[in-house]
């Protein structure tokens, strides 16, 4: 029998209801999320990509269990969190973290380090000493390559990139088995962002963590991620391990996704899909399939069925009807880096 997947979704939707701006139509939702059911395996980092507004942090505040679901459910580790009071909540609450997308935002500005690494330990059954919260405090700090003598500083004396450091060493202190990661680096320059993914993939390894790892860019995801999950307008459309969905999309967004990564090959200047038109309204999605609208090859049978999520390959999954389409892989150096990276 195969492994309880770390986080496991069943048909997980979240629609917020819209109270002003549609006199007359007072049932209006969005359907930010509409029926999503992935795995997130044990020790592997499922990254989720899809443009903005696609559904991607509704997901992972779902998942974390911040907002209860419209319906559907998350199972931390074969538990339905769902059904859990506050307090049977509370021991899995520690064992999943997340870090934030804007480090200077999520760190008080008053409180130094110390203090700030030590708050997920204060209420801690028990609660942790003050010298215990430091000394795995200064542990942590370390653990993220910062000197221990940063206890005592305040988050104005770091650099973006120290912050968000800092961040991630807070998500440690309950040693979770789980990290939600939300656009951890797009506040970040390049250079630094490719060392707070070398530093996240280093952490993956050494404490075993199972990570969700949001980001619009596909590159980043690609860097990090075992697998990919691409999400368009709160449904995933294809999921595949990260290698083969680079080398062989299977549906015409991911395609439109990845012709948008750069191709810096001398001459090889490659076909970029631009996506016609915004993102439809997750207030009154498309019939059918919800790309439709935007892809290039929609035929008048795309309207009829929202499609499955079907098998097309070893753990590979897309909900499209043109199976018969010959997708473009990615190319260009920017991609071919993000997957030396990749442990998939
Ligand atoms: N609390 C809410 N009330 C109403 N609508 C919401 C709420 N939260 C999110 N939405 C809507 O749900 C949809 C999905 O938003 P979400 O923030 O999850 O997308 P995203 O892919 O994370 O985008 P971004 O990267 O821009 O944050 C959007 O249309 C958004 O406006």
């Amino acid at each position: 029998m195969s492994e309880t997947p770390m986080i496991r979704t069943v048909d997980l939707a979240q629609h917020f209801p819209i109270r002003k701006g549609l006199p007359g139509r007072p049932g209006a939702v969005v359907r930010a999320i509409d029926g999503v059911s992935i795995d997130i395996p044990r020790r592997q980092v499922v990254g989720l990509v899809g443009e903005s507004g696609s559904g991607k942090s509704t997901f992972g505040r779902a998942v974390m269990a911040l907002d209860p679901p419209t319906s559907g459910r998350v199972e931390f580790d074969g538990t339905d969190l769902s059904q859990l009071s506050r307090a049977a909540l509370a021991p899995y609450r520690r064992r999943m973290q997340m870090v934030f997308q804007d480090p200077f935002s999520s760190l008080n500005p008053r409180m130094s380090v110390a203090e700030t690494l030590g708050m997920p330990l204060r209420f801690r059954e028990g609660g942790a000493g003050r010298s215990e919260r430091r000394d795995r405090a200064a542990e942590m700090l370390e653990m993220v390559g910062l000197p221990r003598s940063y206890l005592d500083r305040f988050p104005h004396e770091f650099s973006g990139g120290q912050r968000q450091r800092i961040g991630i060493a807070r998500a440690l202190m309950t040693s979770p088995d789980f990290l939600m990661a939300d656009e951890v680096v797009s506040a970040l320059d390049v250079s630094v962002q490719a060392q707070v993914l070398n530093l996240f993939a280093r952490l993956q390894r050494e404490m075993e963590l199972t990570m969700l790892f949001i980001t619009h860019d596909l590159a980043v995801v690609g860097h990090v991620s075992d697998i990919v999950a691409v999400m368009y307008l709160g449904r995933i459309v294809e999921i595949a391990p990260t290698r083969a969905l680079f080398s062989g999309p299977r549906h015409p967004y991911t395609e439109a996704l990845l012709s948008a990564a750069p191709s810096p090959v001398p001459g090889g200047a490659r076909k970029r899909i631009i996506l016609e038109g915004d993102v439809p309204s997750p207030v009154n999605p498309p019939s059918g399939c919800p790309f439709r609208t935007r892809c290039p090859y929609a035929i008048a049978a795309c309207a009829e069925d929202r499609p499955a999520l079907a098998a097309v390959g070893p753990d590979h999954r897309s909900a499209c009807i043109r199976t018969d389409l010959d997708l473009m892989p990615a190319t260009g150096r920017r991609t071919e880096a993000a997957l030396e990276g990749s442990p998939g």
